[in-house]
């Protein structure tokens, strides 16, 4: 690998639902500013993995987690670490686009709001940058106040990254956030993602390999729960190490 700053980084992760053995002893890390792609076949613990960098996973019951994941060198499991603010430094963005049933504002204002923002000219330029910086702000901005509901799905996707935004985040996980898109929409959002990432670190799951090729500087490769390969994308896809990796990439199965 290289030499890039490292802003999360897992050892020796394991995690078990109940006696289901879910991730093996994952070690990985996520670099400043960079994409980082988890593909693999389904059920692999893909999204698993991304729910544990932000502590998702602690909703879970039955859930039994090992080993350590820092950010910025601090372990996020410790107890002292309050998981709201810890949401709010790692943001998330689900494979369905989910806004909230309230207006586009109230959308993006929510999680400000939680976090004690209450002067509505903050409010104001909080929720303009951050639908700038998701690229939905020309589309909406003459109907701040019309109901999120109404937006297309790409649209309303957008606004679930510009909620995600609102309270400036670290790092974004994004869980396939285009599977539920049309390849237009899909396109914005990985445009976008190529603009997000000069601000923040971003780690996605995604199913399609082309996605992973054209967005993620580095790709980890899960297989029933372990990581059998990580590298930099372009090496991964072109001269990848483990045969396991090989055939899943060239469609042998997954
Ligand atoms: N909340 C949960 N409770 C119990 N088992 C779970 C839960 N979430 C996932 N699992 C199990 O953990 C394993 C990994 O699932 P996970 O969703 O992380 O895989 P994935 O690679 O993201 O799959 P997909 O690509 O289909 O989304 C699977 O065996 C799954 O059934």
């Amino acid at each position: 690998m290289n030499t890039n700053t490292v802003k999360i980084s897992s050892s020796n992760l394991n995690l078990y639902y109940g006696s289901n053995h879910a991730l093996k002893d994952v070690n990985l890390e996520l670099y400043t500013n960079k994409i980082t792609a988890f593909i693999g076949p389904s059920g692999c613990g893909k999204s698993t993995y991304l729910k544990t960098l932000n502590r998702m996973n602690d909703l879970v019951p039955n859930v039994k987690i090992e080993g350590e994941v820092l950010l910025d060198g601090e372990n996020i499991y410790d107890q002292r670490v309050d998981t709201t603010l810890l949401r709010k430094k790692i943001g998330m963005v689900f494979q369905q686009p989910n806004p909230f049933p309230m207006s586009i504002y109230d959308n993006v204002a929510y999680g400000p709001r939680i976090h004690g923002i209450k002067n509505k000219s903050e409010l104001d330029d909080i929720v303009e940058k951050s639908l700038k910086g998701a690229a939905l702000w020309e589309e909406v901005s003459s109907r701040l106040k019309k109901s999120a509901l109404g937006l297309s799905g790409g649209q309303q996707q957008r606004l679930c990254i510009a909620r995600a935004l609102a309270v400036e985040p670290e790092v974004l996980l994004m869980d396939e956030p285009t599977s539920a898109l049309d390849p237009i929409s899909t396109l914005k959002i990985e445009d976008l993602m190529d603009e997000l990432k000069e601000k923040y670190t971003v780690a996605i799951v995604t199913h399609n390999m082309q996605q992973a090729t054209r967005i993620a500087d580095h790709t980890a490769f899960f297989l029933v729960g372990e990581i059998v390969e990580y590298a930099p994308t372009t090496e991964l896809f072109t001269v990848p190490k483990d045969k396991r990796t090989e055939d899943y990439i060239t469609g042998r199965f997954g």
